[in-house]
């Protein structure tokens, strides 16, 4: 049966909400529907700042001490006016919707300790915008003992099946973290988070250029990376260890590059992310042929020319020039999640989490 799922990501770049609407039976991709975004206010995303920091000492799931209270009411909220604003603005009625699929805002991601906490109150956003709503999809997966992440696989791989790309293919999405799926025609997903995304550069952005982000990679086009740092950097544990494998946003906060221009910096962390994304390569069973990424990194054309560089001789397309609306994937992959969690069928497998059997996963809040 098929179903109208309305997706909702907040992710580790804490910029805002994307929704987008799907029609799916959990298998194949029948229909895109619209895609909207709420961008949190500065007062949100400080809430959000303080909230992960918090979040770092918290001993389990649920416990919402000092500030993450309030940062949770301010997600469900923000998810609540998001909803409320894309349904109107598209005509939807909400009786036209079956299920929504609510990631929440991941605060910390622990696997090793079996936790991973997405804030966000799935019965309170359920009762206020009068729709099933299915929430904490990582959290069977990390019981079960797998990584809890990254959980776009199956959903890449239902995108993949109508493309005509010489295999291997490997879609990368490059939000605040980076993760790769790696599709070969056979039933076997790979997955993994491979490193950095924006978030380390978004981060330096903000502290020495006072910008959210390198629009474009214009500024770090200016600069020229440091290649020894970048390859010092590479020898982090993390990037030798092979697939299943995931991070948290702030695993890389700590690395602190040495005393260059600004432009030189942010080519620095781009050409990282990049960098990366290419350590994987030899992790995996055979190199790509092609690659797509997507995410919002995928509109950083210094990314995407670094990516170029490190990849040759494969291709590297942007997913907008495959006609995949590349913001909205990730708020797509939840709405299509959500219509495999009411089926009972598997979010995760041992090969994209590492968990020990696929997984079904996601708790239904009705209003
Ligand atoms: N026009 C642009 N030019 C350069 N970079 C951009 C542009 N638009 C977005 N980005 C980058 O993409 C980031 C947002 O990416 P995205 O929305 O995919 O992240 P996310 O969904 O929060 O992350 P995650 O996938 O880790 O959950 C911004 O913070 C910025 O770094
Ligand atoms: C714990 C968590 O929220 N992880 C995010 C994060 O952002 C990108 C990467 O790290 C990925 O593993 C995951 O998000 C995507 C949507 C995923 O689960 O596939």
């Amino acid at each position: 049966m098929m179903l109208t799922a309305l997706g909702l990501m907040s992710g580790t770049s804490l910029d805002g909400v994307d929704v987008a609407l799907i029609e799916t039976d959990g298998r194949q991709i029948k229909a895109f529907g619209p895609s909207g975004y709420r961008r949190y206010t500065d007062g949100e995303r400080s809430l959000l700042r303080q909230a992960l920091m918090e979040a770092v000492h918290l001993p389990q799931r649920d416990a919402r001490p000092g500030v993450l209270r309030e940062a949770e009411q301010a997600v469900t909220r923000a998810h609540a006016e998001a909803v409320a604003t894309f349904t109107a603005q598209n005509r939807i009625s909400c009786q036209d919707i079956d299920i929504v699929g609510f990631h929440g805002q991941t605060v910390l991601h622990r696997p090793e300790r079996k936790l991973t906490v997405q804030i966000g109150d799935g019965l309170a956003l359920a009762k206020a915008i009068h729709i099933p709503v299915m929430h904490d999809f990582r959290a069977a997966d990390v019981e079960a003992g797998g990584q809890g992440a990254p959980f776009v696989p199956v959903y890449h791989r239902a995108l993949a099946q109508s493309l005509n790309r010489e295999g291997p293919l490997v879609v990368v999405n490059i939000g605040g973290v980076s993760n790769i799926t790696y599709i070969d025609g056979t039933d076997t997903l790979i997955a993994c988070d491979t490193g950095p995304g924006n978030a380390l550069l978004d981060d330096f952005m903000y502290r020495e250029m006072h910008q959210p982000f390198d629009t474009e990679g214009r500024f770090a086009a200016q600069g020229k990376p440091d290649e020894a740092w970048i390859a010092q950097a590479l020898t982090l544990p993390f990037f030798a260890l092979p697939p299943p494998k995931s991070l948290d946003r702030n695993d890389f906060a700590q690395l602190r590059l040495g005393a260059m221009a600004p432009a030189d910096g942010a080519a620095t962390l781009t050409a990282f992310t990049a960098a990366a994304i290419a350590r994987v390569v030899p992790l995996l069973p055979k190199p790509p042929k092609s690659w797509i990424v997507s995410g919002g990194g995928a509109s950083n054309l210094t990314m995407l020319r670094m990516l170029r560089e490190r990849l040759a001789p494969a291709t590297v397309e942007a997913a907008q020039t495959l006609g995949w609306a590349a913001d909205a994937i990730e708020a797509q992959a939840f709405g299509f999640l959500a219509a495999r969690g009411l089926k009972g069928l598997p979010l995760s497998y041992p090969t994209t989490t590492g968990v020990p059997i696929p997984m079904t996963g996601g708790i239904i809040a009705r209003p």
